[in-house]
């Protein structure tokens, strides 16, 4: 384990932190959806929100549209964030994900680029760890090369190109990601709860075995 992973599984939950073994049947589900930038995250995510019943939330979409947010305190520091590839300080992120838990009042959620980093980990571990039950952590794997063409291609068709969707924020999101998101998915493979799904191959192809990962999911009935 790196040293930056054990940080991370030192980081004060006491093992509370909805690791899947603290289901009482009624906290909410919990997927966290995490890959490289362009490794089909929001793609899946939005599969299986329409297949199987599930609630979308990305971290990036919801912080998008607090930074667009007339008079917005933190849409500044989000929008600096954003094109330097860093990642936003999670006691803004955290709160923006549970008001969206609350307010959609459903009981499954796929969390799409989140926890991040150690500081994502830690204050989603304070503020939701007992308040949510994790399933498991689903890792979209697909090398940085494909993922840079995806996202190149992405820009070129978007009606709205995205701020950080250049090769200079890409960079810096790579190098984010790598340094920071990979320690905490080894931290969760170290508990088991990853889930490797390879995302090079076609859309459909990585939803169906997402499809049967949640179908062997204990405690949880695919609907
Ligand atoms: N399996 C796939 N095969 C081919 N293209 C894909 C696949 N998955 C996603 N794409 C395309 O790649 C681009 C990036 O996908 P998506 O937005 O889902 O990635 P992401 O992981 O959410 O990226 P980001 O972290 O930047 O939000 C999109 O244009 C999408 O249509
Ligand atoms: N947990 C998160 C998720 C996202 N962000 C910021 C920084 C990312 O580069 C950007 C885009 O996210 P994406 O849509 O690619 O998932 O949003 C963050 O700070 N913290
Ligand atoms: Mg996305």
């Amino acid at each position: 384990m790196s040293d930056s992973a054990e940080k991370v599984q030192h980081g004060g939950d006491g093992g509370a932190i909805g690791d899947g073994h603290h289901d009482d049947g009624k906290k909410p589900n919990v997927i966290f959806v995490l890959g490289a930038p362009g490794s089909g995250k929001g793609t899946q995510c939005e599969m299986i929100r329409k297949d199987l019943n599930f609630v979308h939330l990305s971290a990036g979409d919801l912080l998008r549209v607090e930074r667009e947010t007339p008079g917005s305190v933190n849409g500044a520091a989000i929008l600096e964030h954003m094109k330097n590839g860093t990642i936003v300080p999670v006691e803004i992120t955290c709160t923006l994900l549970e008001n969206a838990m609350l307010k959609s009042g459903e009981k499954n959620f796929l969390v799409d680029g989140f926890p991040r980093n150690q500081d994502n980990l830690q204050g989603w571990i304070k503020q939701m760890g007992d308040k949510t039950n994790l399933l498991f952590v689903l890792f979209l794997e697909a090398p940085e090369e494909l993922c840079t063409k995806r996202i190149l291609s992405r820009a070129a068709n978007a009606s709205v190109v995205r701020p950080d969707d250049n090769v200079e924020s890409m960079r810096k999101r790579f190098q984010t990601y790598i340094n920071d998101t990979m320690p905490i998915i080894e931290y969760y493979h170290s508990k088991g709860l990853v889930r490797k799904v390879d995302s090079v191959r076609p859309p459909d192809v990585v939803h169906q075995e997402i499809v049967q990962l949640l179908k062997k999911t204990e405690g949880f009935q695919v609907a």
